[in-house]
């Protein structure tokens, strides 16, 4: 069976995103087929452009160019300036892969950086990020942002929220359906049959017995409790700073943390060139690298493509995984 090329859309046009993916184009030309969805006169530098109508054209188009589902973008790109007047075609080019995506035209989307701050100004981008939009497009409730490389995978409960909202935010519900969606896709998109999931607690110490804050034992402990009874393979809540050693990594397949710095100041501290970041829970496969557009580096041709590149090859992984027969 052929699969489906992967649709990449474009991100932020100012930012380093296009830079790496005609970087990633160099390195993975002869390995998987993608293409671009974006403006090709955005496009800098010297790796050749093939533009396509339709993304079946991707895989043969590869070995010639970078394959470019092409999208008319109302401004220019200028490293480091966003133009308000891009806003609408970054979001165009997310809604045309995950309709790609969900159809099948495409095996799966990986999402070059957005700037969240210029879509908000430029086209009133309602969401924190391609993660809230996403799940938006797909018309899904619930979803995790995972952060995954081969030394550690976090997923925070609570996502793109100011640390005071929190507390109040890190309701039973919310708890469960964050470990019940990470241990499905611990299963169904890494291939670990039997998931083990650490959790942190929210306050140092993991409250210390109700000393240092009563989160941890009121909302966290007695969820994981309840959880343990359904047959998840869950520990926690534990103490934050002790949970990211080495040894303390190898014995859990992922953790899930209670906010969004605490899952990824690990991550980003150990594998901040090959973090990916895997929504899990769309009905389609997702990823992107773990960085952002990096406007201080933009248009001077030293961004380390590392992380957009294993993006594309843990989607390509996981495209090939769903085609295998479940054994
Ligand atoms: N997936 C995404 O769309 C995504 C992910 C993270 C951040 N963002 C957005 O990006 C914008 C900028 O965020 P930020 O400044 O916090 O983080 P950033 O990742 O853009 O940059 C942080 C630092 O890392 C460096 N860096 C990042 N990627 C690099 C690469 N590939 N090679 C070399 N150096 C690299 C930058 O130069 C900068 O010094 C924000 O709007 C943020 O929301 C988007
Ligand atoms: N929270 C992510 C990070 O800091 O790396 C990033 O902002 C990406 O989020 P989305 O994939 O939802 O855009």
């Amino acid at each position: 069976m052929t699969l489906a090329p992967i649709a990449l859309s474009c991100g932020e046009p100012a930012g380093i995103g296009l830079e790496l993916v005609q970087k990633a184009w160099s390195l993975l030309k002869d390995e998987m087929a993608f293409f671009l969805i974006g403006d090709p006169s955005h496009l800098a530098g010297d790796v050749p452009t093939i533009v396509i109508s339709e993304a079946s054209q991707a895989p043969a188009a590869m070995a010639q160019g970078l394959p470019v589902l092409a999208q008319t973008f109302l401004g220019d790109a200028v490293p480091g300036q966003p133009d308000p007047k891009n806003a609408e075609g970054v979001m165009r080019a997310i809604a045309v892969g995950t309709q790609l995506a969900m159809s099948g035209a495409a095996s799966a989307l990986c999402t070059a950086p957005i700037h969240k701050k210029a879509l908000k100004d430029g086209c009133n981008f309602a969401f924190p990020g391609h993660t809230e939009y996403l799940a938006h497009l797909a018309d899904v409730q619930r979803v995790v942002m995972m952060l995954a490389s081969a030394q550690l995978r976090v997923v925070p409960a609570t996502i793109h929220i100011p640390l005071r909202d929190v507390p109040t935010a890190l309701t039973p519900a919310v708890l469960r359906e964050t470990i019940a969606i990470t241990a499905a896709g611990l299963t169904t998109q890494f291939g670990i049959a039997s998931p083990r999931i650490a959790v942190a607690g929210l306050n140092p110490h993991a409250g210390e017995g109700g000393a240092m804050g009563r989160e941890d034992m009121e909302i966290i402990a007695p969820t994981l409790a309840e959880m343990r009874t359904q047959g998840y393979d869950v520990v926690g809540p534990l103490p934050a700073d002790t949970m990211f050693h080495a040894q303390a990594r190898a014995t859990y397949d992922a953790a899930v943390c209670m906010y969004h710095d605490q899952a990824l100041i690990p991550i980003k501290t150990l594998d901040f060139d090959r973090g990916v970041n895997v929504t899990v829970g769309l009905p389609f496969i997702r990823t992107s690298p773990d960085h952002g557009t990096a406007f201080d580096i933009a248009g001077k041709g030293v961004a380390n493509p590392s992380s957009m590149v294993e993006a594309l090859r843990m989607a390509h992984r996981m495209a090939l995984a769903k085609t295998q027969p479940h054994p």
